[in-house]
C-alpha cells in the first residue's frame, strides 16, 4: 500500500526528498533501522579513480563483483579503478513483470505498462521464516540455467555468505529475466521495490534524478553514477528500506541476462543473512577514516564482503614475507606493524594495515601482532581490488618509517 506514512526504513540512498512518495508503508511490516542522515540524501557522483598502474579491476562499475573474474589484474589494470564510463542516457520505459513460474522467458509483451507503484500489505518478518504459511518460489531451471546461475552468483558478496539451504532457496526462487536491448529501464527511480536482480550478462548503468525520481524528457534519468556488470546485483535498496526506488537501471548492453528475486523470498533469506553484515559493519565504517571520502553506497558494497575474525592477545594476524590475500580493519583492539623485529607502527580502531601486499602485489612487508584480544573486519584481495579502488591514491600516501624509538618485544 503505498502512502505517505512515518515508516522508518527511509532509503538512506534516495536522491532527493521530493519524490513522488517519499515512503512507503506495509502492514505488518518488519521495520528496518536505517541511517537518516541527510549526508545520505546527497546524489552520488561516481568515485572512480582516473589512476594509471591501478591493482584495481572491477570493469563495470560499483556493485559487488563488476566482472566476475576477480583473481587476476587483467581487467582494468592500466585504467580507472573503477573503470566505468559516466553518461546520461534517456532510456524507454520497461517494468520487470515477472510472473513466469519457470525457466527463461522472453521479453514480456507488456513492457512499460504494469509499473508497479505500491507495494501491497505482506506479512514480512524476516527473522521469522518458517514460522508462518510462507513458502519460497520454485522455478525449475534447467541444467544449463542452473550453472549459469551458480556462476554469477558466486563472486556476489550478498550470497557468499548465505548457508547451503538458504542459498538453494533463492537459487530456487530466481527467475531469468533476458534484457534483448540496450536502454531498456529495468528500475525506475522513485517507484516501489518489487524485484532484486543479480546480473549474468551486461551492464547496467545507475542514473540518479536529483528530484528523487526519473522524469520525462532528455535529462529525465539524472546523472549516471556508475554500472553494474556480471556477478554485482542491484535492486535491493528499495527492498531493505520499503522505500522508493533511489535510482534508475537502465540496461548499457543489446543483449543482457538479470535474474530477479521476489521481495519477499529477498527479505525472508537474504536481508536476513547478508545485509544484516551490511547494517553491522555501516556504522563501523562511517568511522573508518580512510573510507570517509567514499559515498554511503559504497561503504555499504564494502561491507557487504567483510568478515569479521577474533584474535587473541600476542597472535600473528600477517606475517612478513608471507603472500598477501586480504586487507584488515581493525574494529576493537590494539595491534603493532613490526618489521626486522623492529616496531614500525601501531594500531587502534578504525586503522587499516595489509594493503601493501595487496596494492603492489608483493608478499607481506611487515608483520602484524594483536597487542590486545582483537577483531579485525578481513576484506579479501577480490572485494579490496573491486571496492578500495577510490581510496588508492589515500593508502599510498601512508608513510611506513621505521621508529628508532620502539622495539618490539
Ligand atoms: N549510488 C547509488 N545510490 C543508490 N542506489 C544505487 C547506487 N548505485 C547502485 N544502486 C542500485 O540502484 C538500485 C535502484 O533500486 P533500489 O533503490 O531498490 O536499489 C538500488 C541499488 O541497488
Amino acid at each position: 500500500m503505498a502512502s505517505n506514512s512515518s515508516f522508518p526504513g527511509t532509503n538512506p540512498f534516495a536522491a532527493g526528498a521530493a519524490s513522488p512518495f517519499a515512503k512507503i508503508s506495509e502492514e505488518e511490516e518488519y521495520e528496518v533501522a536505517s541511517p537518516t542522515d541527510p549526508r545520505f540524501r546527497h546524489s552520488h557522483t561516481t568515485s572512480g579513480g582516473t589512476a594509471s598502474r591501478s591493482p584495481f579491476s572491477g570493469g563495470a562499475g560499483n556493485d559487488d563483483n563488476e566482472d566476475g573474474s576477480d583473481n587476476n589484474n587483467s581487467k582494468g589494470s592500466t585504467g580507472s579503478l573503477f573503470g566505468s564510463s559516466f553518461q546520461d542516457r534517456e532510456g524507454v520505459g520497461f517494468t520487470a513483470d515477472i510472473t513466469s513460474t519457470s525457466s527463461a522467458q522472453g521479453l514480456p509483451n507488456n513492457y512499460a505498462m504494469g509499473r508497479r507503484t505500491s507495494v501491497s500489505a505482506e506479512s514480512l518478518n524476516p527473522t521469522s521464516s518458517g514460522s508462518d504459511s510462507w513458502s519460497p518460489p520454485f522455478h525449475p531451471k534447467s541444467d544449463d540455467q542452473v550453472s549459469r546461475l551458480k556462476k554469477a552468483v558466486s563472486g556476489n558478496f550478498l550470497f557468499s555468505h548465505l548457508d547451503d539451504e538458504h542459498l538453494k532457496t533463492v537459487l530456487d526462487a530466481l527467475v531469468e529475466k533476458p534484457i534483448p536491448a540496450k536502454d531498456i529501464k529495468v528500475i525506475t527511480q522513485g517507484d516501489a521495490g518489487d524485484y532484486f536482480y543479480i546480473v549474468e550478462e551486461g551492464a547496467f548503468g545507475v542514473f540518479i534524478h536529483p528530484s528523487g525520481a526519473a522524469q520525462s524528457g532528455l535529462d529525465g534519468l539524472g546523472n549516471q553514477v556508475g554500472s553494474i556488470g556480471p556477478g554485482g546485483s542491484f535492486g535491493e535498496l528499495a527492498l531493505m528500506y520499503n522505500a522508493p526506488r533511489a535510482a534508475t537501471i537502465l540496461s548499457l548492453d543489446a543483449k543482457s541476462t538479470l535474474w530477479a528475486l521476489d521481495r519477499i523470498t529477498f527479505r525472508r533469506i537474504l536481508m536476513d543473512s547478508a545485509f544484516q553484515r551490511r547494517r553491522m559493519y555501516e556504522a563501523f565504517l562511517e568511522e573508518v577514516p580512510l573510507l570517509a571520502s567514499l559515498k554511503p553506497y559504497e561503504r555499504s558494497k564494502i561491507a557487504d564482503a567483510l568478515d569479521t575474525i577474533k584474535y587473541a592477545a600476542g597472535s600473528i594476524i600477517i606475517n612478513e614475507g608471507d603472500p598477501g590475500d586480504a586487507f584488515y580493519l581493525l574494529e576493537s583492539g590494539e595491534a603493532e606493524a613490526t618489521k626486522a623485529g623492529m616496531s614500525v607502527k601501531s594500531y587502534s580502531r578504525g586503522d587499516y594495515f595489509g594493503e601493501l601486499a595487496l596494492l603492489d602485489d608483493k608478499p607481506r612487508a611487515a608483520s602484524v601482532i594483536a597487542k590486545t584480544d582483537v577483531k579485525v573486519a578481513r576484506l579479501g584481495r577480490d572485494g579490496f581490488k573491486r571496492l578500495l579502488g577510490p581510496v588508492e591514491q589515500i593508502m599510498r600516501r601512508t608513510e611506513y618509517d621505521v621508529d628508532p624509538s620502539k622495539t618490539s618485544p
